[in-house]
Formats: structure tokens, sequence, C-alpha cells
């Protein structure tokens, strides 16, 4: 033990997109910045955070399928070694898997169980793939069906299998629960926690926080491009007390089975440029020094946060 080096980490990553205004002035968007992660096997990491905060742009980036104005920096590591544009095309699929956010993602001229097959390695594709779809409630049947005759919850449920079928170590899920009923959803959120009990890390994207806090280890808060916290699950109870960061207590207080208490005015767009703390416009405990500087990464109570008053 401890020589290991992590299933997968994360290390200063940022992400900004050159654009070029009138062929003249270049504009920079700072997507992504100071990100910092680590993903041990067996563990699962919820991403949680508004809408348009960098959560799939992260996904992508880790894939290895960004777009070309894209400009990255820091480092991603793959069990212990960088992931190279090379080595992300070589373990894409294989060993690093994405479950990825909308159904379109599926083959629409291929039928559902072939495309599963094709993540199969080895002999008898056809039997393991109707075995994997036995095991996420799939009737056979469904296998013989193109995607357009699949319904919304059937899809997802497919691209979970293909997830399933990859044998990867890393599972990134990028909102595999959107648009699901009560059961599906509770299904799927099981499926996701079955890989992990096979020892598959999983990096869960999702807006929904209380699948996350159903079988995420670990929550990452994601605003405006940073991760403002990274939290124990045992860490979301009460009023939030516990939770270090005012975002995610605002975040945690406007659930309707909280507070339902809504956290007014929105996040900057990634173009605004900041000079102190993203959140220091809506945070109600903000000083000067917020509107200044910004916070950087430190430890807290078995976590992390980004703020200077936690
Ligand atoms: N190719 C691009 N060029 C410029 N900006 C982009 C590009 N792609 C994404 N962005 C911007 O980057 C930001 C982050 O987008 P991203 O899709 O990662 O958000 P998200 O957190 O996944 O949101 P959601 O929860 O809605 O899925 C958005 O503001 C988006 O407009
Ligand atoms: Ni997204």
């Amino acid at each position: 033990m401890g020589t290991e080096p992590s299933l997968f980490a994360v290390k200063q990553f940022s992400l900004v997109f050159r654009q070029y205004e009138k062929g003249w002035q270049e504009s920079k968007i700072q997507a992504i910045s100071g990100f910092n992660l680590t993903i041990q096997k067996g563990e699962i990491v919820a991403i949680v955070g508004a809408s348009g905060s960098g959560k799939s742009l992260l996904a992508n980036a880790i894939l290895g399928i960004l777009p070309e104005n894209a400009e990255t920096d820091g480092e991603i590591l793959f069990e212990g070694e960088a992931l190279t544009p090379k080595r992300q095309e070589e373990l894409r699929g294989k060993e690093i898997a994405l479950i990825p956010q909308s159904t379109n993602a599926l083959d629409p001229l291929m039928k559902a169980g072939k495309q599963v097959q094709t993540m199969i390695k080895g002999k008898n594709k056809k039997k393991i793939q109707e075995g994997i779809f036995h095991k996420v409630g799939l009737a056979s049947e469904a296998g013989e069906r193109y995607p357009f005759e699949l319904s919304g919850g059937m899809a997802r449920r497919v691209l979970v299998t293909t997830a399933i079928a990859s044998q990867a170590k890393l599972i990134i899920a990028d909102e595999p629960t959107p648009g699901l009923d009560e059961h599906s959803r509770n299904e799927t959120i099981q499926y996701i926690k079955q890989l992990a009990n096979e020892g598959k890390g999983v990096m869960f994207i999702t807006h929904d926080i209380m699948a996350a806090l159903a079988i995420a280890d670990r929550i990452a808060v994601f605003y405006a491009g940073q991760t403002v916290e990274i939290a124990n699950t045992e860490d979301f109870y009460g009023k939030g007390e516990q939770l270090r960061h005012p975002y995610t207590k605002a975040l945690w207080n406007s659930l309707p089975q909280n507070e339902f208490k809504p956290l007014p005015g929105s996040q900057p767009a990634p173009i605004t440029v900041l000079n102190g703390c993203a959140f220091a416009p809506r945070c109600l405990k903000a000083t000067s020094i917020c509107k200044q500087k910004q916070p950087l990464n430190r430890s807290l109570n078995q976590g992390m946060v980004r703020c200077f008053h936690a």
C-alpha cells in the first residue's frame, strides 16, 4: 500500500477557448481553472454544479474529445501516467468509458445489441451482451431494436450497458439520469453503484444532488469552472452546518426537501475576467478581500474549500 498511484488524478487543470472576433481581436473564455481531483478504484466522486459550469467540458477533456479551439493546461493522469492525446485515443472506450450526456450518442443505424457488442473483447459477444442486458432489466429483444425504436429510458440503459460491457476501469457518467422516471432513475444509479462495487472508479456528473448523495463517496462542487468545495457525502445534513463553502450550503438549502430557499443572482459568464472570488457577488459572507483576490484551494475537515471565510 501507499506506493500505488491513484487510478485517476487531475492536477491544476485549466481550459480556455480562444476566439477571434472580427478577425483581429482575440478573446479568451476561461471555462475551467485550477481544477484538482483524484479518484481511487471503487470510488464514486460526484461532480455537481450549475448548468454551464464546465462539467461536460471536463468529461470531454478527460476523453480527449474537446473542440479545436480549446487549450488546456495542467495534468491529467490515469494510473499514474499522463493522458496524452495518443493514450486517450488508445484507452477511450476500453480502459476509460464515457456514458454521454445525450442519448444521441447512440449510433442511429446500428441495433442496440450490436452497439454494445462492439465494446466487448473476445468471443461470445452476443451471449455476454444479452447477459448484461438481463442484468440491467433490458429484454433480449431490445437488442434487436434500433435506437429510434427504444424509449428514452431504454436508450439510457443501453448507454449504461456500453460502459459495463467495456470493462473500463474508469467510468465517466455525464448526467445519466435526466428524463428518467423515478424507478428508472433509481435503477440507473444502482447500476453505477454496482460498477464501483466491481472496483471501477466513477466520475458521476449530475444535477441531481440526492442521486449523488445516494451513491457517491465524495462530492465535488463546481462553480464557474472552479471546484469551490470537495465534501464527503456525510457532510450533507441538517442546514449544511458541516459544509465548507457558502455556495454548497446555498445549493443544499435550495432543495425542496430542505428549506427550498432559492439563491438569487446567477453564475458569471465564462468570458468575465474575475479578480476576486467567482461567487462573491452572490455571497452573504463576502468582504472586500473576496472582491480583490481569488481564494486558493485549501484542505479543511477532510475535504477541500476555495473560500477565505470557511
Ligand atoms: N466550443 C466552445 N467554445 C466556446 N465556449 C464553449 C464551447 N463549448 C462550451 N463552451 C462554454 O463552456 C461553458 C461550460 O460548458 P459545459 O457544457 O461544460 O457545462 P456543464 O456544466 O456541462 O453544463 P450542463 O449542466 O448544462 O450540462 C459554457 O458556458 C459553454 O457555453
Ligand atoms: Ni453538461
